[in-house]
């Protein structure tokens, strides 16, 4: 079934007119919509090379069904004709110095996308037309949607990628922009963590296959690369059940690395900076060995993503498998479960809604937050250089955790209080990465500082409340 049926369908039009009840200003909208079209179609023929940030912006913003088609057309149109729709000047991408980001990604691996387009994605204005009646709290999914464009790729540039935990919030923002990049990239999920809701603007895209299934257990597919992140990574999830994250990690890991061997696709492990521990040395580098306490509670985690490098480098030197390894520092984003438990997504939420901001022990020990795009952008380099060791990818601006708190209390809710409560056991004292590595073989550095970062998570959070979803 194509979008024609789906809308012609006399249910769906009786969606609509539900839909056009609750939401009074739709037939105007249309033919406002039309109107900027116009508008918008004569901006990018005269301003396309220059402008196109704002075009895709505005596209975007006036979106709507009717549009959609030729709205998206138009960008595609341009994208594949390799005019710019953005801007790809030095001053424009690199923003720790408070200037505008316009794009992420990297020319070096093709992996350039404009940031309005991933916005539209994750930040939709009217969530991926589903309607949220608080009412009656029921969903209606109003029209099958058209799919924002993707990079059109020859047979011998188009990769068959796999992703494990696709549909949690790394792995999700992982897949936006693989597909944007034209690859066919197939998901397995087992949706202990993960979401469907993260992924449902892929759903029924040609380039795109969501499975359910637990990496515990083997699974057999023809890929060329296979990013490895299926496990849960926010400490309140992977002790709820120590067992099942150790399998996830250990078995995960060797039934991942043994379709690599066989398919002969590189292997990508999504380590963690928990491999150090309580780390001893400050900041740390790749060649620290940590200092992990093995029957803590962190442990099966910790010791778990140790035991999945040790496969990894296993399966390198045994069997050949080309393997990459990142090891990920604190990273945080939309699309973050509201009830994670970590840091980031507590003092968000506790601000939004007016609570006062958990602080666990004095709020001495530091953490060094990285924005989401920084990461996926240091996922796909690694994955597409040469280099073998392991790979430190955060961002090496330090904080306490009570000047964390200060931070998001002054950027989101100023009469927010704090309350302490007891230090959890083995949490790190110190936490920031050596990022030499990462900038010496893969020219990779964070861009994005917290203040962006943290906006745009807390859009987020607005939006998800909003739209009655969380
Ligand atoms: O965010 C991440 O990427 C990392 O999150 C956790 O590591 P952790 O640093 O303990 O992350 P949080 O749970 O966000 O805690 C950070 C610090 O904030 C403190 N915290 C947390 C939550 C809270 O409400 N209040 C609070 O003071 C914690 O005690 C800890 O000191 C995971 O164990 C890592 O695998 C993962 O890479």
């Amino acid at each position: 079934m194509d979008s024609n049926d789906i809308v012609s369908s006399s249910s769906s039009n009786d969606i609509e007119a539900v839909h056009n009840k609750f939401n009074n200003s739709s037939a105007t909208a249309d033919s406002e919509s039309d109107k900027k079209k116009s508008v918008n179609n004569n901006h990018i023929s005269a301003t396309a090379s220059n402008s196109g940030n704002n075009i895709i912006s505005e596209i975007l913003n006036n979106h709507n069904v009717n549009s959609c088609k030729s709205d998206i057309k138009t960008i595609t149109d341009h994208w594949q004709n390799g005019q710019q729709l953005w801007s790809l000047s030095e001053d424009s991408i690199y923003a720790k110095d408070s200037k505008t980001i316009v794009t992420v990604g990297h020319p070096s691996v093709n992996s350039v996308v404009p940031l309005d387009l991933l916005r539209y994605i994750y930040l939709p204005e009217h969530p991926h037309y589903r309607l949220f009646d608080s009412g009656t709290r029921t969903i209606s999914y109003l029209k099958a949607r058209s799919f924002v464009p993707v990079k059109s790729l020859s047979l011998c540039e188009k990769k068959r990628i796999l992703v494990t935990g696709g549909a949690g919030f790394v792995g999700s923002h992982l897949v936006d922009r693989l597909m944007l990049m034209g690859h066919e990239v197939t998901v397995i999920d087992n949706f202990f963590t993960g979401r469907k809701n993260n992924l449902d603007h892929w759903i029924g895209h040609p380039n795109f296959e969501l499975i359910r299934h637990d990496v515990v257990d083997p699974y057999m597919i023809e890929v060329d690369q296979i990013y490895h992140l299926a496990c849960p990574a926010s400490p309140p999830h992977y002790q709820y059940n120590p067992i099942k994250t150790i399998k996830t990690s250990v078995m995960g890991t060797i039934n991942m690395l043994g379709l690599a061997k066989r398919v002969k696709a590189r292997f990508l492990l999504t380590s963690t900076s928990e491999v150090y521990g309580d780390p001893e040395e400050h900041p740390q580098p790749e060649t620290y060995w940590g200092n992990v306490n093995p029957i803590g509670p962190r442990a099966c985690y910790d010791e778990g993503k140790r035991v999945a490098e040790t496969l990894t480098y296993g399966y390198m030197q045994q069997d050949n498998v080309d393997v990459r390894v990142a090891r990920i520092f604190n990273t945080f984003g939309p699309r973050m479960n509201e009830n994670d438990g970590r840091v980031v997504s507590n003092f968000i939420m506790q601000a939004l809604k007016g609570e006062n901001l958990t602080i666990y022990g004095d709020g001495q020990q530091t953490r060094s937050f990285q924005y989401i795009h920084d990461l996926i952008d240091g996922l796909i380099l690694l994955m597409n250089n040469d280099y073998r060791e392991p790979v430190n990818l955060g961002n090496p601006d330090e904080y306490t955790i009570f000047e964390f708190a200060e931070f998001i209390k002054n950027e989101v809710n100023p009469k927010c209080k704090y309350t302490t409560l007891p230090a959890t056991t083995d949490d790190p004292k110190q936490r920031k990465p050596d990022i030499s590595r990462a900038s010496e073989f893969l020219g990779w550095s964070p861009r994005w500082s917290l203040k962006q970062g943290i906006n745009e998570t807390v859009q987020y959070f607005r939006q998800q409340m909003a739209a009655g979803v969380i």
